[in-house]
């Protein structure tokens, strides 16, 4: 069974391909649920594979070769015989010394849990920004297992031969091309990013919110459901990948900008998540996020921690969050959604398919807005440029009085609360309004 994977690998389209999964529990990474494959299951339709056999593995370390042992690599060769599999995909991440020696066993293209991934983000990403985004993403996580992708990449650029430079063999040119262009794209997104924090910078003045959490858990539809914006939803992985921002009118109280992110998934692949940075501008310069969950799943708790472990990774872990357990019209027996409630003291039960909670909603993101700014008064020194500068860069300032006689300055500003801890200083005092 030889196949012409070797040039596809950089842009693995599963569409309709007879897939295998299999799921290795270790003691650091248990099976998250009674159904080992759940999670890869999704992954793997998503992406467009048939699923035509699941094989799952508990053990207390893997096999450094294989990542299986021995006689379940024999079992995984007979299923890939028997059901004629195309790919095997694994949940767990493998090092490429892995994939090779599983593909030269198997004699099928073998995919992991991060491959599943980045190729979901490449078939979904749309905009430039997300594009360029998923392409340093995938290169990143290539550049290690090289050895197989020459061909793509030659192609991508143009023809192999004539770019080899002299005395460099076909692995030393790849690697350079693959590092030039990881380069290039670095460049070009720190542009976008530059930009990006700027015009979300001139939105400091607005009140704005990020929609963030897991993937599926109704992020889009809430949005739609909030503000009437017609927003892609599908009941399927990874649907929104870049953030889109609507107005939304919250009745007699005014106006906020509602931004919808991408969902993030239990161990991302890392430079998926660095990537994205530009793509979460919004989320990391939001006054509010509500962190949407699907309360309907049974691995709501679990799927609040990988999102809150992305957060942190995303430098988002100090901004007011209001968590917003949604799909609570699917919960038959509401004793679940009581547990989460005790567990998550600043919470919100909503539907976003039947409307019910969505003004308790509304009422608190209001009260949380509210309670996270203050006005205040800031007098210090005419010469204390840090601090100036510093609420010049982070506040609302209204109003700045020079005060020659004190040599003083009085700023009149709008701040976030948290900003009030940072300014504790002897030189300066503090009058809230
Ligand atoms: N029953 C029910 N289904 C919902 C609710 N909210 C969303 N859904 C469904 O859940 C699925 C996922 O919704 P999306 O809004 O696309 O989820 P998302 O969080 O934006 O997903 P990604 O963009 O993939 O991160 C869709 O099939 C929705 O119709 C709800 O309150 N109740
Ligand atoms: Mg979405």
């Amino acid at each position: 069974m030889s196949k012409s994977f070797e040039t596809q690998r950089n842009g693995w389209t599963a569409s309709g391909e007879r897939a295998i999964l299999v799921s290795v529990a270790l003691p650091h990474r248990p099976w998250p649920t009674s159904d080992p494959c759940d999670e890869i299951r999704g992954l793997a339709e998503t992406a467009g594979a048939v699923i035509v056999g699941e094989l799952t593995q508990k053990r207390q370390e893997i096999e450094v070769s294989t990542y299986i042992g021995a006689g379940k690599l024999r079992e995984l060769k007979d299923l890939v015989v028997a059901r004629d599999a195309d790919v095997v995909i694994f949940d767990n991440d493998l090092s490429p010394a892995q994939v090779r020696n599983l593909e030269k066993e198997l004699g099928v293209k073998v995919l992991d849990r991060s491959e599943v991934i980045l190729d979901i983000f490449a078939s979904r990403a749309r905009t430039v920004e997300a594009r360029l985004q998923v392409e340093l993403a995938q290169l990143e996580y290539s550049l290690p297992r090289l050895k197989r992708m020459w061909t793509h990449l030659s192609r991508q650029t143009g023809g192999g031969i004539g770019l080899r430079g002299p005395g460099e063999t076909q692995l030393e040119t790849d690697r350079r091309l693959v590092a030039e262009r990881i380069r290039d794209l670095k460049a070009r997104l720190a542009v976008v990013l530059a930009r990006k924090e700027r015009e979300v910078q001139s939105r400091r003045r607005e009140y704005t919110v990020s929609l963030v959490g897991y993937t599926n858990a109704g992020k889009s539809h809430l949005m739609n459901a909030l503000t009437g914006a017609g927003v892609y939803v599908k009941n399927q992985l990874f649907s929104t990948l870049d953030t889109r921002t609507r107005r939304w009118h919250i009745p007699h109280w005014g106006r906020v900008l509602l931004s919808d992110t991408v969902g993030f998934i239990r161990d991302l692949p890392h430079h998926l998540v660095a990537s994205f940075r530009a793509t979460l501008a919004e989320a990391r310069h939001a006054r509010l996020l509500l962190h949407v969950v699907d309360a309907s799943n049974p691995q709501a708790e679990q799927q609040i921690d990988a999102v809150t472990a992305v957060l942190k990774e995303l430098g988002c872990s100090n901004q007011p969050t209001l968590l917003v357990l949604n799909k609570i019209d699917r919960l038959e027996d509401r004793s679940r959604l009581r547990l989460l409630e005790g567990r998550h003291p600043r919470c919100v039960a909503v539907s976003a398919l039947t409307g019910e909670g969505l003004d308790q909603l509304a009422d608190m993101v209001v009260e949380m807005l509210a309670e996270d700014f203050a006005e205040a008064e800031i007098i210090t020194s005419a010469g204390n440029g840090k601090v100036l500068a510093y609420l010049n860069a982070h506040a609302e300032v209204y109003r700045q009085e020079f005060h020659d006689e004190a040599n003083e300055v009085r700023l009149h500003c709008h701040l976030p609360r948290r900003l009030l801890q940072q300014l504790r200083d002897p030189s300066v005092r503090i009058r809230l309004l």
